[in-house]
């Protein structure tokens, strides 16, 4: 974490909580959090496409610093894509971001490096700004390839955007290995991965990459989140399992009191 970019913590609640869940759940979340905090650290919620609607009303009717947003999008502008929803669906919702590549749509979508870079294309086509998510599953790691692969997912799903456009992409670095299996990636080995993606991204944009906000995913707790938010290139956390409990994920929203963490 730097001075120069704003903490991001997006809680990404993949298939669960229908839309009647989530209006409870952002109510809680806006009762645990006080403005200052919510102005501090930039507070997201990613909720299942039919949420949306009843999120957006919430936070707009009680006029919310909470920001919200989609797990996917389209490749497409509109069209016969039976079951497809297109980005400028989203942003009529007010959706400012939304998940693109997450390991989940990759591993059990077959979405590849090129489909997921037409995504980020429809997402800043309509204003919304992806959340790339990259990362290597066990395997990777293990033969020691984890920052090439990274690396190259990230670049692959960013080639051909201007500088203003890249300044606008929120990167999540999420070890498939780290994800849903209580095994966090220590905070060196985020940071290295990390540290890695923003150089790339320099040699590759120059200075902008300075302004990208590159976060964490995999099994971030209130218990783990201070130590890596702690490291000099990670900028916030993309949270799963913890951002359905909203007591647990508030306080992974505080982590900036927490004390000696
Ligand atoms: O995939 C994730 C967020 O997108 C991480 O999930 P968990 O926090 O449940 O490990």
């Amino acid at each position: 974490m730097t001075e120069t970019r704003k903490p991001l913590i997006a809680g990404n609640w993949k298939m669960n909580l229908n839309h009647l869940e989530a209006i409870a759940l952002v109510q809680k979340l806006a009762f645990s959090l006080t403005r200052e905090q919510l102005e501090a650290v930039e507070t997201v919620v990613l909720p299942p496409f039919v949420d949306i609607r009843s999120v957006q009303t919430l936070v707009d009717g009680d006029k919310l610093v909470i920001g919200f947003g989609a797990q996917d999008l389209s490749a497409h502008p509109s069209g016969a894509y039976t079951g497809e929803i297109a980005g400028s669906m989203l942003a009529k919702l007010g959706c400012s971001y939304v998940a693109v590549g997450h390991s989940e749509r990759r591993q059990y979508h077959e979405e590849g490096d090129e489909l997921v870079a037409a995504k980020v294309r429809q997402a800043l086509n309509n204003g919304i700004s992806p959340i790339l998510c990259v990362g290597e599953a066990l395997d990777v790691r293990e033969a020691g390839d984890h920052i090439a692969h990274s690396v190259s997912q990230l670049i692959a799903a960013v080639d051909g955007l201007t500088e203003e456009e890249l300044a606008k992409v929120v990167v999540a670095y999420e070890p498939v290995w780290a994800i849903g299996t209580g095994r966090t990636a220590s905070a060196e080995d985020a940071q290295e991965v990390i540290g890695a993606l923003r150089q790339a991204l320099g040699e590759k944009f120059g200075a902008v990459a300075e302004r990208v906000r590159i976060l964490y995913g995999g099994s971030v707790k209130s218990s783990n989140v201070a130590q890596i938010m702690a490291k000099p290139d990670i900028d916030g956390a993309l949270v799963g399992g913890a951002s359905l409990d909203a007591e647990e994920f508030a306080k992974i929203v505080r982590f900036p009191e927490h004390a000696g963490a």
